[in-house]
């Protein structure tokens, strides 16, 4: 999240040296998007390194209200909820209700969305994807006892996978300053439909679950040196991948984005 940060400070900059509001393009969002790929590839690469580890999944673990991922994660997310981390409009916890509040001094972050982007959080959902869709198809079976790593590793995917869905209300932003005059009347209308096929760019989609596979081939080869290592073995799948992004990231991203201009004129 500090490269986004920075890229939000850079839009600022831009701003008051151009008098632009703050400067924000589609493509600075989209090189953010891009930059998140390497992210999100990464943390997958390295969940991979463990087996599915179903134990650490169990929701009646004796000690644990639920899981120890559901534990593992609810206390994390209250460490870093007293370090200011939700602090940050582009981080959205897993589990809100309760979190104890930042203890570091507050930072302006610049104030780039509606104040109704707030109320949007659609983690219940990637959580959902996450553990009962995506995880089996990219981990082997199996059991090696390492299970907080294995919760760190979840929590990593987790994070970086809403943040980049949760993206969309700045992509949806800036999609509303450009073409105002086109998005205000299914606003208006409160037409799902309508918003839907103004935000979707079909050639830009494919772009991204190309690229997504081309990042989990290159990414994820075993890197030898004399040869050209084992052509064709990957450490993550990269049609798991470039599934994982048509399937679930880009139409979440999408969700968000319509929750976000659904809002907009509020
Ligand atoms: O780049 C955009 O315009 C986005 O809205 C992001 C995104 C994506 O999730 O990658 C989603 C919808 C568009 O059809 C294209 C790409």
């Amino acid at each position: 999240q500090r490269t986004s940060v920075r890229e939000h400070k850079m839009a600022a900059t831009a701003a008051s040296s151009d008098n632009l509001n703050d400067g924000l393009t589609l493509q600075m969002v989209r090189d953010s998007l891009i930059r998140q790929e390497d992210t999100i590839v990464f943390s997958l690469i390295e969940r991979a390194r463990f087996p599915l580890n179903s134990p650490a999944y169990d929701p009646s673990t004796p000690g644990f209200c639920g899981s120890l991922v559901e534990f593992f994660v609810k206390k994390t997310e209250a460490v870093q909820a007293t370090a200011g981390r939700y602090e940050n409009p582009e981080e959205h916890p897993f589990f809100p209700d309760n979190l104890p509040p930042s203890l570091v001094p507050h930072f302006k972050y610049p104030e780039v969305l509606h104040p109704a982007a707030m109320s949007i959080n659609i983690n219940k959902v990637i959580w959902d994807m996450y553990f009962n869709k995506l995880l089996p198809l990219f981990v082997a079976p199996g059991d090696d006892g390492n299970y907080a790593s294995t919760a760190a590793s979840d929590l990593e995917c987790l994070q970086v996978l809403s943040r980049r869905i949760h993206y969309g209300k700045l992509v949806a932003e800036v999609k509303f300053r450009n073409e105002q005059k086109d998005y205000e009347p299914p606003i208006r209308a409160q037409d799902r439909d309508a918003l839907a096929s103004l935000l979707t760019f079909a050639d830009v989609e494919e772009a991204v679950k190309k690229r997504v596979a081309k990042k989990a081939m290159t990414f994820g080869q075993e890197v030898k040196l004399g040869d050209n290592g084992d052509k064709g073995k990957y450490k993550v799948d990269p049609a798991v991948v470039s599934g994982l992004y048509g399937d679930w990231v880009i139409p979440l991203t999408k969700e968000v984005e319509i929750e976000y201009l659904l809002r907009r004129l509020d």
